[in-house]
């Protein structure tokens, strides 16, 4: 074999024939499977004391091994035991690492990583005392890997470089891929560690060491890491650019699962940049590529990715129902790392779709689950410091939503609240509306009512109550309101008022002979007559028992005959009917001018010129009845007749003092 020749001549001189063998074995392994596979069991079946107790340890390591991987598990057992047992008896610290490292290989192999851990914690302190750098390579690498997956990062780390150091110290074949495959585990180790700055220096020296060797087969594997690095790095370009390489050489390996890998990853990539449309694109060919290849976790995954876009451009039920039977699909299969970054997610998704409640449960869970992660020892590896990172930040963002919630709900029982205090006050203010309106109404009721009474109190003190006529107190304020009216006025002169003062005649008799009652209707029909005679402008009074007292405004001289004669007709003209009798009615009547004569009224006021017509109307009664006595002007100065006018107005005409006319009333119907 070529690579064979290219070996050592210094190592291959301290090496016994079955060690070159297993060199061989696994030169072959690398490139052909089975061929290896055939040598190794000639190997097993050529076994002999002859061969170092160190190469037969490291033979019955490989068969081990080998067995392991054909899941014989007897076989598997029973080559491990005689590992053991062989390097056990001699103490050989190569055959020990050898075997040790096998028995840890076996463990986390059988995914027994409790005691895989603990016998790796076992070798660590013992120390690896190996002399041959193959088997010190061989068991710091393993230690190295255990505890990465343990998590246990600085260790992992010291016994990577110690491996490093034992690869530099053989030169041979696998020498250069070694050193790559420590390098990687030491890059992924940073990037776990998140110093993504020395993870990066790494791969890229990786790959550029991958290209100059060769080695392309490692180039996929080391573009994810790089890609995963760049992302989280946030340089998105990169991240992009390097997915597309992956996928360009994984395509080209033939590495269909990983070109599917890389898909999704570009996908997630152009989520996280907010380009839907590109995300979903590659999304949907990953997402036929995954179905062809029935391939039911990524088919998930990527289903998962396409419900969030769903989300983020508003198709939120659609797009959340999605990303739930993703997540049920990872609960039911408990895929609990899976289940942990979908829940983060699933979480985001909510936060876009504003369901604060349940990115806030979401989120919980998703710290559950990581805090399970971390108890359960399988899943311990992928966890770990991160979880420890982000719990905490998780955990303040649960609080902050939750406060957030709280706050919601607040604000929402403070609104509420509002709308029911405003409500309330709505209804106060409206209740308070009514009532004042109701009080309005009454109140303008009352006052109504008030004034109707005061209108019926004011009517009825100056009114006769069996008349309706008006009585001596409207006369009285209605001569008050002229003497304030004449106060301010000077034509008042101008006005030619005049009193006429009217008595019925023989009343009394009426009374004897009809009855009270009959006195009463003539009372009442007289006042009718005399209310229908008069303008409104006049003041229709009754003046006593049986006297009325017309005041009338505006009446000339000339018109004043014509006047008291249809007054006079009026009374006396018709009988008052009164229970089917006629009752023949008259009246006397004296008249007098206010102002009287030229004379001012402060001289000759109204009550004077009332005692005048009184006296008038006396003459009318002594003088026939029926009549009306107007007394209408002096024939001397007011000086003169003054004492006469005051008590003898007999006496006054008598001594042609005063001009009067007599004004005779109808002939009276004969009575029946
Ligand atoms: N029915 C009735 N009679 C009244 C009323 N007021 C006064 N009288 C009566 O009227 C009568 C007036 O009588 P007199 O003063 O003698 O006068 P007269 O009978 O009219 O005689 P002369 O005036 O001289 O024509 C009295 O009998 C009073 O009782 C009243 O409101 N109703």
């Amino acid at each position: 074999m070529l690579l064979a020749l290219l070996l050592s001549p210094t190592l291959f001189a301290l090496q016994d024939k079955l060690d070159q063998q297993l060199d061989h074995y696994l030169q072959l392994a690398a490139d052909d499977y089975e061929q290896a596979a055939a040598l190794l069991l000639q190997l097993q079946e050529h076994d002999s004391a002859e061969h170092s107790i160190a190469s037969r340890v490291r033979l019955y390591s490989y068969l081990t091994v080998h067995y392991l991987y054909a899941t014989d598990e007897q076989q598997t057992d029973t080559w491990l035991q005689q590992a053991l047992s062989l390097a056990s008896a001699t103490n050989d610290p190569d055959a020990l690492a050898d075997a040790q490292a096998t028995e840890i290989e076996v463990l986390a192999l059988r995914q027994q990583f409790n005691d895989a851990v603990l016998k790796a914690e076992l070798l660590h302190q013992q120390g690896i005392s190996a002399s041959n750098p193959r088997s010190r390579y061989y068991a710091h690498n393993l230690l190295g890997r255990v505890f990465r997956e343990d998590g246990q990062y600085e260790l992992a780390l010291k016994h990577f470089v110690d491996a490093l150091q034992a690869v530099t110290e053989t030169q041979d074949q696998r020498t250069q891929r070694r050193t790559m495959f420590l390098h990687q585990m030491i890059a992924s180790i940073h990037a776990e560690l998140k110093n993504f700055a020395q993870a990066r220096q790494l791969i890229e020296h990786l790959i550029a060491d991958a290209k100059t060797y060769q080695l392309d087969t490692e180039l996929p594997e080391y573009y994810l890491l790089y890609g995963y690095i760049a992302s989280f790095q946030d340089d998105d370009v990169l991240a992009e650019q390097v997915n597309l390489q992956g996928l360009a050489e994984s395509q080209r390996q033939g590495h269909a699962g990983l070109a599917l890998v890389f898909k999704n990853n570009l996908g997630a990539g152009y989520i996280k940049a907010g380009n839907f449309g590109q995300a979903r694109t590659i999304l949907n060919d990953a997402l036929k590529q995954a179905t062809d290849m029935q391939t039911p976790s990524d088919t998930h995954l990527i289903r998962f990715n396409l419900g969030y876009i769903d989300v983020a451009e508003g198709n939120h039920a659609s797009g959340l129902a999605a990303m739930l039977e993703v997540i049920n699909y990872f609960r039911e299969i408990k895929l609990k790392t899976q289940l942990e970054d979908t829940l983060g997610w699933l979480a985001k998704a909510y936060a876009l779709a504003d369901r604060h409640q349940e990115r806030a449960d979401t989120l919980a869970e998703q710290m559950a689950l990581r805090e399970e992660i971390l108890n359960s020892d399988r899943d311990k590896v992928i966890s770990d410091l991160q979880s420890r990172y982000d719990n905490k930040a998780k955990a303040q963002q649960i609080t902050i939503l939750q406060q957030d919630n709280d706050l919601t709900h607040q604000l929402l029982r403070n609104k509420q609240l509002q709308q029911r205090i405003t409500l309330l006050f709505v209804i106060v203010m409206l209740f308070g509306a009514v009532l004042l309106l109701q009080l309005m109404f009454k109140v303008r009721k009352t006052n109504r009512r008030l004034k109707e009474a005061n209108k019926q109190l004011e009517y009825q003190s100056l009114r006769d109550p069996l008349t309706g006529l008006f009585n001596r107190r409207a006369l009285q304020e209605q001569m008050q309101r002229r003497v304030s009216f004449s106060r301010r006025q000077t034509d008042i002169c101008e006005r030619e008022n005049g009193f006429l003062l009217l008595d019925i005649d023989f009343f009394k008799k009426i009374n004897d002979d009809y009855g009270h009652a009959a006195g009463d209707e003539v009372l009442k029909q007289l006042s009718e007559r005399l209310t229908k005679a008069c303008r409104e402008q006049d003041l229709v009074v009754r003046w006593g028992g049986e006297e009325f007292l017309l005041y009338l405004d505006n009446v000339a001289a000339e018109q004043l005959t014509g006047f008291c004669l249809r007054i006079l007709k009026l009374i006396a003209s018709e009988p008052v009917l009164y229970d089917g009798k006629l009752i023949t009615v008259s009246a006397s009547g004296g008249f007098i001018h206010l102002p009287f004569a030229g004379i001012t009224e402060t001289e000759l006021n109204w009550e004077r010129a009332l005692q005048i017509a009184d006296m008038a109307l006396y003459l009318s009664k002594v003088n026939g009845r029926n009549q009306v006595y107007a007394i209408t002007g002096l024939r001397c100065d007011y000086a003169t007749a003054n004492q006469a006018l005051s008590n003898d107005l007999q006496g006054a005409i008598r001594q042609n003092m005063v001009d009067y006319i007599t004004i005779k009333g109808p002939p009276l119907p004969a009575k029946i």
